[in-house]
């Protein structure tokens, strides 16, 4: 490989730092995805290389990854010492929140990021750190093209009704909408829908997006009609640090009663509740379904309860369901949370076959499920760097001197 052109993509979490490096030649193809987990506290690195070569894994040193510049100069080493030759023409980054104007990737400029960086308080442990990584690939690439994929550009499809609440009229007007997140994996799904399923992806489809996040989203012919998520990515499912829908009196209550600051309440949503809050355990699937104790048995109840109702309310906005699928670390690794999820929901449609639940297969219903259920592995990796590669392609005037990220 000798200067071959690639695309970087990073996917900057709370925590954790996703990275990929594709080809870019007529489509994007990964040469390598990887993931620095638990950043500032105990770092691990995972790397995959493709078929053939042997996946990495191994615990850092604090300093190799105490932030995310941190993180990101140890994956960056990781991919030049595997990779000596790849020029990077392109770093397409997840971005959480786009707020109203971004419905699709943009070439990064110094307007775009003022823009982005005004949306922070809206997506506060994602957007600050997605930030980060632009800043720190624009000093790492000053040559390459920054491109952001946006989670809410997906959801800009929605019908005013699912993008709105009930406040006067200006609030929406200033931006006070239901966004909904998690848009690059269902842009994904979606995508695998029309490849492999034409029919199914032409109806009513819910997908379940179980992660660390978690949202769902409904889509009529592929395309998002309404989501669990809303103006943050604090709403709907309960997740695995976050609430999700809580009622806004809450806030009242915690601030006027018990003292709370507006920070600290924040702080709570976020970070102290959902499945941790309620396990008093844990923020990790694995763990509450290997403890067995009440407290973990009672935060699966609570995760599959919301989500069994959030998938009455979504099949109700799309009129009747042809399938479910569902994605995410949760989705797409736990029969349990599946079979629990499908449980006694025929009245929707929907027979799961367990031993084809079991198995892990693509499609997870019975042959005579009139819904069908499907799991299907996410990769929100390969539509930024698709994404990257059609923004280079589409602004080659980019090489005759547009100003770029790095002049802010
Ligand atoms: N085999 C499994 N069984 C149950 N949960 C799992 C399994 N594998 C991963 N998970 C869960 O997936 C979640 C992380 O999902 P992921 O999509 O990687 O999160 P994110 O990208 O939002 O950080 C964690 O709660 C983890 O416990
Ligand atoms: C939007 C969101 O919740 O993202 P993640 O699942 O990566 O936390
Ligand atoms: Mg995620």
């Amino acid at each position: 490989m000798t200067n071959t052109p690639v695309a970087l993509t990073l996917n900057a979490g709370s925590s954790s730092l996703k990275f990929g490096l594709f080809s870019i030649g007529a489509t994007p193809v990964a040469m390598a995805v990887g993931l620095v987990d638990s950043i500032g506290r105990t770092p691990t690195l995972k790397a995959s290389f493709g078929a053939g070569m042997p996946p990495l894994g191994r615990d850092l040193t604090p300093a190799e990854a105490s932030d995310h510049k941190s993180a990101l100069a140890t994956a960056l080493a990781l991919l030049r010492q595997h990779f000596p030759e790849a020029q990077v023409a392109v770093v397409g980054h997840r971005v959480v929140h786009g707020g109203p104007s971004y419905d699709g990737p943009m070439r990064l400029t110094p307007q775009v990021m003022a823009e982005l960086r005004r949306l922070s308080p809206f997506a506060p442990i994602h957007q600050p750190h997605n930030l980060a990584g632009i800043d720190a690939a624009v000093a790492a690439f000053p040559d390459a093209v920054q491109v952001a994929c946006f989670d809410t550009a997906f959801h800009r499809s929605h019908p005013w009704v699912n993008d709105t609440f009930a406040l006067p009229r200006d609030y929406y007007d200033k931006g006070v909408r239901r966004y909904g997140f998690h848009g690059l994996s269902y842009d994904y799904i979606s995508g695998e829908l029309n490849r492999t399923a034409p029919l199914i992806h032409a109806g009513r489809v819910i997908v379940a997006h179980l992660g660390n996040g978690a949202s769902m989203c409904a889509m009529l012919g592929g395309r998002s009609v309404a989501s669990t998520m809303g103006f943050t990515a604090l709403d709907g499912l309960p997740m695995g640090t976050r609430t999700g829908q809580i009622d806004p009196g809450v806030i009242f209550y915690l601030v006027q009663q018990e003292g709370m600051t507006i920070d600290e309440v924040r702080d709570l949503f976020y970070t102290r509740s959902g499945l941790l809050g309620l396990s008093g355990l844990s923020n990790d699937m694995r763990a509450l379904e290997a403890a067995g104790s009440t407290q973990a048995n009672e935060a699966i109840d609570y995760f599959v309860f919301r989500i069994r109702r959030e998938l009455g309310g979504l099949a109700a906005a799309l009129g009747g369901l042809d399938a479910l699928v569902f994605c995410g670390g949760i989705g797409e690794n736990s029969r349990l949370i599946r079979e629990r999820v499908c449980e006694g929901m025929g009245w929707i449609g929907l027979d799961l076959d367990r031993a084809r639940n079991a198995a892990g297969d693509t499609v997870i219903s019975t042959d005579m499920s009139r819904a069908r259920v499907m799991v299907i592995p996410t990769n929100e990796e390969l539509v930024i760097a698709r994404a990257a590669k059609k923004v280079v392609d589409a602004d080659s005037a980019c090489a005759a001197g547009r100003p770029n990220v790095r002049n802010t």
